[in-house]
């Protein structure tokens, strides 16, 4: 692809990658449980990171949000190599265990977290009531977190994550038990932030949620099998679904095909192109 060399008038940070990963490799007692990644996440894109249970999709994002040990290789998030501390308040990180307060309201959780972060007092009650919108959690302020749902909790850690207003947001399997219709409208909220600026990364096991990223990172025992979008890999592989297109590249994979999987990687492709 001729991609024109950046002119001089092109911001640096606009088509900076938000994540840069090249060798990234992550040992965990004595396995080796990411391999030599490599690839981009674009900024201002909905990034889906799938793959089975166990494939490294949570050390990967621990990776990106500097908590995990042991990891060679680049990996650089916003410009600055990761677990930098000037990143923290630049990247929102959502556990796939839901961290909050059950004997304070989903409010207060809020208000604590807003002043953990530095918010402003005068802005704090703003920034609070735009994130419990935001997640759809407003007629449940004032309930106490500990008599929330399993989903209901999921949301206000992801309306935390939200307080700081962070470039980047990665959420580790958001969506896992909740129903179809709080997934799709979590879907649409991810969308909503994506078109407001910030650049998400989210980890799931459940391909069918793959149509609804702009691009994929899929891993499978640590390796990276593609990172494209979900069109291409269906089109390059001859699938109907990236279900089938994951299926076909593991027996490439497998198979030691001539044609190394990792060719579907379209890291540097500009958004919309392929
Ligand atoms: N302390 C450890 N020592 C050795 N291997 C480990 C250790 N912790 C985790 N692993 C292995 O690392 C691999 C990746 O785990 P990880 O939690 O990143 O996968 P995952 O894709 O997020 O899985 P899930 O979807 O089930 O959460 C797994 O095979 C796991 O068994």
């Amino acid at each position: 692809m001729n991609k024109p060399p950046p002119g001089p008038a092109e911001a640096p940070t606009a088509s900076r990658p938000a994540v840069h990963a090249r060798d990234l490799t992550v040992v965990r007692g004595s396995r080796r449980v990411l391999d030599k990644l490599s690839f981009d996440v674009e900024p201002g894109t909905v990034t889906g990171l799938l793959g089975p249970s166990g494939s490294g999709k949570s050390t990967l994002i621990r990776a990106i949000v500097g908590t995990q040990a042991k990891v060679t290789g680049t990996l650089d998030v916003l410009g600055r190599p990761a677990g930098t501390p000037a990143l923290r308040s630049r990247v929102g990180y959502v556990t796939q265990s839901p961290s909050v307060y059950d004997d304070l309201t989903a409010r207060q959780n809020l208000d604590y977290y807003a002043a953990v972060l530095g918010i402003p007092r005068a802005d704090r009650a703003a920034a609070v009531t735009q994130a419990l919108t935001d997640v759809d959690l407003t007629s449940h302020a004032d309930d106490l977190a500990g008599n929330l749902s399993g989903g209901q909790s999921s949301r206000v850690s992801l309306a935390v994550a939200l307080l700081g207003t962070p470039e980047l947001l990665v959420l580790d399997e958001p969506t896992v038990g909740l129903d179809p219709v709080l997934r799709r409208d979590l879907w649409n909220l991810f969308h909503r932030l994506a078109a407001r600026g910030a650049t998400l990364l989210i980890s799931s096991h459940v391909m069918d949620e793959a149509d609804r990223c702009e691009r994929l990172l899929l891993i499978r025992d640590g390796t990276l099998l593609a990172a494209d979008t979900p069109q291409a890999l269906r089109e390059t592989t001859g699938s109907e679904t990236v279900e089938d297109a994951f299926l076909k590249l593991v027996e490439s994979a497998r198979d030691g095909a001539t044609t190394h999987p990792q060719s579907h990687q379209a890291a540097h492709t500009p958004r919309g192109t392929s």
